[in-house]
């Protein structure tokens, strides 16, 4: 698109820039009322910006921001965002996100650039590049996400770029908010102070590209500088300040290396040490700064792209674009992370046999129950998302019902043989894929959704026929939505039983001693981790009445 003259700018920008201006005014707007208060200390550096992204078929990434049966909206107020966009580089607040020395599995293999060759870097005065779409399209979404939205629902900000530039505005978008606390001590070494939010997201995100992402100065650094140029006066005024400190931000690679992932917040990680120690606790969040892989779930008889995983999932590298991929037309797989794909594994599904799928949507889960051959209701409390499992076995040529509506108020006609419960939960497993997750709640609705599991879990269990089995399931790190849920579950049913899972490719210790399994980001460390997920399969007494 030609770019277009703007009377008031001073400048020639393109439509792209000028949006860029309107969200960052806005974002702006918002951030200067804010208050320091006690949730940014909390959080910390954490609370510095969030956002949300969706997983493109599986699992459950897509938890957040909508309504879970009784639930209501798991998301915080826009004021706590506010007050991080404000006090991220807080100069009397130093080691507030990432702290002490450390290797990150991350970045191993993959060394910070020198800044070597950064004499061709335009100077603040010297030639204007025209900005980089992708980039100005990462700052747009983390705009977008500062003020309040989900990544899903800033999606409209780069509607206008090409497949390509979306893809990569998205995946810089999420590289930079997995590092909002390990950024805060580099910037703040090389600024003298706090620049606009605006800048400082622009810095942030150029940051990252040179740490972490390895991309070449010159081209980084030049980008930056024409984004800063397209920002008005103020941003024009900054662009020697940006160029200046990228300029000694590439040469901190050994700082860079020397800081840790950064930490969940209290109320995860609190009850995360207290579940598997320290040390799981950080290596949890080692896996949540390096991302998700794309694993996908064959259907049956066909081929899937990527590594063979031991439990019969297919992997392809982190940052793999799904549309690239031969089968997908055919329908041949879905996407659908290896530990969500245990659940359906583990209810071990039969030709024939009838099994509802409580909480369906988008259906990974109900795609591999209808391969099997089962007879499947699939319902799902939201009719939109429903009509998502529609798409996806239409495209995979599978069939099942499809019943809209809250699970706790829907009867099977006659009692079934299983019943397969992915419940609504904290989505606290899928941190990788989702890292605005720990940004965007708080703790504040776990009491709510652990006692609708267990509704769900009770009402579940009337719909089976004697000897029938439930598979339990949440994408939660928390105890409480998983282990102690089962064992209260246990406790309210006398006869229930648990069977430890047999399917291949779990280890062991895996297996928790009421019977469940545990998966986290830490597990298969050499192949990439995995979701968290508890997963439990439960058999109702064959004289149950
Ligand atoms: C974890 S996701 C399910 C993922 C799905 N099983 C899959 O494999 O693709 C949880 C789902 O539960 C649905 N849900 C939440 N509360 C519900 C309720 N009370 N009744 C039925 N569905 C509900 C949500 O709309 C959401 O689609």
């Amino acid at each position: 698109m030609a770019p277009k003259r703007l009377a008031g700018f001073g400048s020639e920008i393109d439509r792209d820039s000028l949006a860029l201006v309107i969200a960052v005014a806005h974002g702006l707007g918002a951030i200067t009322s804010a208050k320091l208060g006690r949730q940014i200390q909390r959080f910390g550096i954490f609370a510095a910006l969030f956002g949300f992204s969706e997983g493109a078929l599986g699992g459950c990434g897509n938890v957040f921001g909508r309504r879970v049966g009784h639930g209501g909206f798991f998301r915080l107020g826009l004021e706590r965002f506010n007050l991080g966009m404000g006090s991220v580089l807080d100069k009397h607040g130093k080691g507030s996100g990432a702290q002490g020395a450390g290797k990150r599995r991350s970045d191993q293999g993959k060394p910070a650039r020198s800044g070597a060759g950064m004499g061709a870097v335009t100077g603040a005065g010297g030639d204007k590049p025209r900005p980089d779409r992708s980039r100005a399209g990462a700052l747009r979404l983390l705009d977008a996400v500062a003020t309040g939205q989900t990544l899903d629902e800033a999606a409209g900000v780069i509607e206008r770029l090409a497949p390509a530039e979306k893809a990569r505005a998205r995946r810089l978008a999420l590289e930079t908010l997995r590092r909002v606390g390990r950024l805060e001590p580099v910037l703040d070494k090389h600024l003298a102070r706090r620049p606009r939010p605006e800048i400082l997201m622009l810095l942030r995100l150029a940051t990252v590209e040179l740490l972490a992402l390895g991309e070449a100065p010159h081209g980084v650094v030049n980008a930056a500088v024409a984004l800063a140029r397209g920002m008005g006066q103020k941003g024009q005024a900054a662009a020697g300040m940006v160029n200046a400190v990228l300029r000694k931000v590439a040469d901190e690679g050994a700082l860079w290396a020397s800081l840790t992932p950064q930490e969940m917040p209290d109320w995860l990680r609190e009850p995360v040490v207290a579940a598997w120690g320290e040390e799981v606790a950080q290596a949890i969040e080692a896996a949540h700064e390096a991302g998700a892989s794309l694993d996908l779930t064959a259907k049956p008889g066909r081929e899937a792209p990527g590594e063979a995983l031991p439990t019969g999932s297919h992997r392809l590298p982190v940052g793999t674009q799904v549309s690239a991929l031969a089968g997908y037309e055919a329908g041949d797989w879905w996407v659908q992370d290896a530990a969500a794909a245990l659940a359906a594994v583990i209810l071990d599904p039969r030709p024939g046999e009838r099994i509802a799928d409580l909480c369906a949507a988008p259906g990974g889960k109900t795609m591999q129950l209808a391969a099997a051959g089962a007879e499947v209701t699939a319902i799902d409390i939201s009719e939109h998302r429903l009509a998502r499992v529609a798409e996806n076995l239409a495209r995979c040529g599978l069939s099942a019902t499809l019943v809209a509506s809250d699970a706790l108020e829907w009867q099977a006609e006659a009692p079934l043989d299983a019943v397969l419960l992915d419940a609504p939960c904290s989505a606290t497993g899928t941190i990788r894929r989702h890292p605005d997750l720990p940004l965007i709640r708080d703790d504040t609705e776990i009491p709510e959704i652990v006692a609708l599991q267990a509704e769900l879990i009770d009402h579940a269990l009337e719909q089976l026929k004697p000897g029938g089995r439930l598979v339990y399931a949440t994408c939660s790190l928390l105890p409480a939505e998983g282990e102690e849920q089962i064992r209260a579950a246990l406790a309210r049913h006398p006869g229930l039983t648990v069977e430890p899972p047999t399917v291949p490719g779990i280890a062991p210790e895996w297996i928790t001693p009421e019977g469940g399994l545990r998966l986290r980001p830490d597990l298969w460390p050499e192949r990439g981790g995995m979701d968290g997920f508890y997963i439990a399969r439960l058999r109702l007494a064959a004289d149950a009445t």
